[in-house]
């Protein structure tokens, strides 16, 4: 199976704080790779140093077998990126801000029927700054999905959402994930990375303390819940044990 995303030895230290320390990542296409761990654990300091927007202080990335620094211009046309907080200037509105988006990629997809697929449609016309928390998280999805990307990064993919919206969002990526398309995300909601995430890494303190499936993490935990047995790794103790 081809490999996408490729991250060898990251390390990466703010001052004293190291944030990420010897993190490797091998991620084959058409997987979704979940990146899990407690605030401050270290996950969008990892994304960050692959995506190349911040510098590691040693360890290699490799994204559809590119330098993300060396090949920026060239990979970003196969990449997508939803972020978290978004500098768009709220005064434009949805359609408009597609358009925008659109324009800056050689192939794209019709964002119109993305639009539709995340419920924004009749959004079209709206100012950015009308949307709730939820439909502009649901814009920057779709927003990442404009380029037609081979690969995608979602930080903390539905965190604003309500119930159904992340239902919606996660029949989306299912279909996303059909079409082949490598996903890398973020999330701190276990039964939606238990839905969608084919492999994950559990990060505490900067290192990995648990890389494998869903179902592995829980049968080397003492628990038979993917979320009791993520605290259990994440907190080294059974305290959840009777919630
Ligand atoms: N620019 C920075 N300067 C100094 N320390 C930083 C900086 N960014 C992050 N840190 C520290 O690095 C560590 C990892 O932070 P990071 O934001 O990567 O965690 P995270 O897992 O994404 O957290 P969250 O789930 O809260 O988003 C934390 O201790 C954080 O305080």
């Amino acid at each position: 199976m081809e490999t996408t995303i490729e991250v060898k030895e990251l390390c990466k230290s703010y001052a004293q704080i190291k944030a990420i320390e010897n993190i490797n990542i091998s991620i084959c296409r058409g997987e979704v790779f979940g990146l899990l761990g407690a605030n401050g654990a270290g996950k969008s300091t990892a994304i960050e140093c692959i995506l190349g927007t911040k510098k590691q202080d040693s360890g290699t990335v490799s994204i559809l077998g590119m330098n993300p620094k060396k090949n920026r211009k060239k990979l970003f046309e196969r990449v997508g990126v939803q972020f978290q907080e978004a500098n768009y200037q709220e005064k434009i509105r949805v359609d408009e801000l597609c358009e925008v988006t659109a324009s800056l990629y050689k192939n794209t997809l019709d964002y119109g029927v993305l639009l539709e697929q995340f419920g924004l449609y009749e959004k079209s016309k709206s100012l950015v700054s009308e949307l709730s928390g939820g439909q502009k998280q649901r814009l920057f999805i779709v927003l990442a999905l404009i380029p037609d990307p081979e690969v995608v990064f979602l930080d903390e993919l539905t965190t604003g959402l309500d119930a159904r919206a992340r239902r919606e969002v996660w029949r989306s990526l299912s279909q996303l994930k059909e079409k082949g398309i490598t996903i890398l995300l973020t999330s701190h909601f276990m039964d939606e990375v238990e839905t969608l995430c084919d492999r994950i890494m559990i990060l505490k303190n900067g290192e990995s303390i648990f890389c494998g499936s869903v179902k592995e993490a829980v049968e080397a935990s003492p628990y038979e819940k993917f979320e009791d047995a993520y605290l259990w790794y994440t907190d080294g103790e059974g305290e959840y044990e009777n919630i």
